[in-house]
């Protein structure tokens, strides 16, 4: 086992190496307590299901119960890991790690964009663990790969606890959509075939004097039901509400780690299920601020998707808004067709983005072999190639 297992969870000093400044526009986000949420206090449902119609993100706080804390040390354990093998581990190694054939969704493998001549990643690397393959009833033979092996066990409880807690939002907001009990829930469950995943992503520390390029993760919206993040340095930004159908530079606030607390976001998969009543929040991953920019930043983000199956169109209730009649005779694709055309058109958003950036065709490569088929979804569409900048069409909100 590796010598980080020993370091205390009470001090968390090695994982806020530099403070986060304070002369920097902050998102202002709503803290939600778990402990709360668990204990079906009405007030706090309400509180979430608003913050869920308004940006889709909020800080959970995770030192109020003992499910959340639980969770966030195996957060803080798993950065640990991806500290302990990410910048080591020979690049050749740590492709050879490979997502499913096909795209699918991202829920197995190793990624990384452009690798530097030092072998190391210019903007960001990422490996996941699929949580099916861990939880499934059926023994599906998947072995992480040696350099993650060791870490198996705390990866396995980071996606049962962040399970249980993607569920018990999601009970909420069943209730608060007047759904029947369990039509969300039923298509979370931890034993599902649903590509669910825990991700652990490294953005290399620069050069303080260096001239670089800001940009790490483009914008995007998450192709998932709920995304649940722990983060320590800054980096990640969300925009400001106002500026929901144009995004210019100056709309983006930087969300400032918060210990102890998850940056919990709904995805796209929420907007389908209630008409666009609840949000997916635009985000991106910009260079750490100020003096953290010289140390690597590590996120350990956990999601919740549909099961495979679940057909990818709107619940009806009293309080969703009824379909165009363009949205009702649109195609509906289930949650894994859907989630594959999804992170099929962003990699390809992303490639053309690495090849505007080295001022060249840079076919990236990739994990699988991606198929020829046009994804009929643009998740950035009318995003300017190059730009950090995102337009939503008014029909689309
Ligand atoms: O690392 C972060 O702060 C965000 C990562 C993210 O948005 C993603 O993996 O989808
Ligand atoms: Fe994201």
């Amino acid at each position: 086992m590796s010598s980080f297992q020993d370091k205390s969870f009470s001090n968390m000093e090695d994982l806020y190496p530099v403070p986060f400044p304070d002369d920097v526009p902050i998102a202002k986000l709503e803290t939600i307590s778990l402990n709360k949420l668990l204990s079906n206090n009405e007030v706090e449902a309400q509180r979430l299901f608003n913050v869920c119609k308004g940006s889709g993100f909020f800080y959970l706080d995770m030192m109020d119960h003992e499910i959340g804390r639980k969770m966030w040390e195996d957060a803080c354990y798993a950065c640990r890991s991806g500290q302990a093998v990410l910048p080591i581990t020979p690049m050749t190694t740590k492709k050879a790690y490979k997502a499913r054939t096909g795209v699918k969704v991202l829920d197995r493998g190793y990624q990384t964009g452009a690798v530097n001549d030092d072998g190391q990643p210019r903007d960001s690397e990422m490996f996941m663990v699929p949580q099916t393959e861990f939880f499934s009833n059926e023994p599906l033979g998947f072995e992480l790969p040696p350099w993650l092996a060791p870490h198996e066990e705390r990866f396995k409880n980071a996606m049962s606890s962040g399970n249980i807690v993607a569920n018990v939002i999601l009970s909420i907001l069943e209730g608060k959509l007047e759904l029947p009990p369990g039509a969300l829930t039923n298509i979370h469950k931890l034993t599902d075939s649903s590509g669910d995943f825990i991700r652990v992503l490294r953005y290399p520390g620069t050069d303080l004097g260096a001239e670089i390029d800001p940009l790490r993760f483009p914008p995007h919206r998450d192709a998932v039901s709920i995304a649940i993040l722990f983060t320590w340095l800054g980096g990640l930004q969300i925009t400001d509400e106002e500026a929901a159908f144009a995004v210019p530079e100056s709309s983006w606030r930087w969300v400032k780690p918060v210990p102890g607390t998850a940056v919990v976001n709904l995805g796209d998969a929420m907007e389908v299920f209630t008409n666009k009543l609840l949000k997916s929040g635009l985000h991106r991953v910009i260079k750490a601020p100020g003096l953290q920019r010289a140390h690597d930043k590590y996120s350990v983000l956990i999601v919740a998707r549909p099961e495979d199956s679940t057909p990818m169109r709107s619940f009806s209730s009293p309080v969703i808004p009824e379909g165009t009649e363009e949205q009702k005779s649109a195609p509906i694709y289930s949650s894994i067709e859907w989630g594959h055309n999804k992170i099929k058109a962003l990699q390809d958003f992303i490639d053309k983005l690495q090849s505007a950036r080295a001022g060249k065709t840079e076919n990236l490569e990739r994990s699988w072999t991606a198929p020829k088929s046009g994804s009929g979804i643009d998740v950035l569409e009318g995003c300017p190639v190059g730009l950090v900048t995102h337009y939503r069409t008014k029909a689309e909100h």
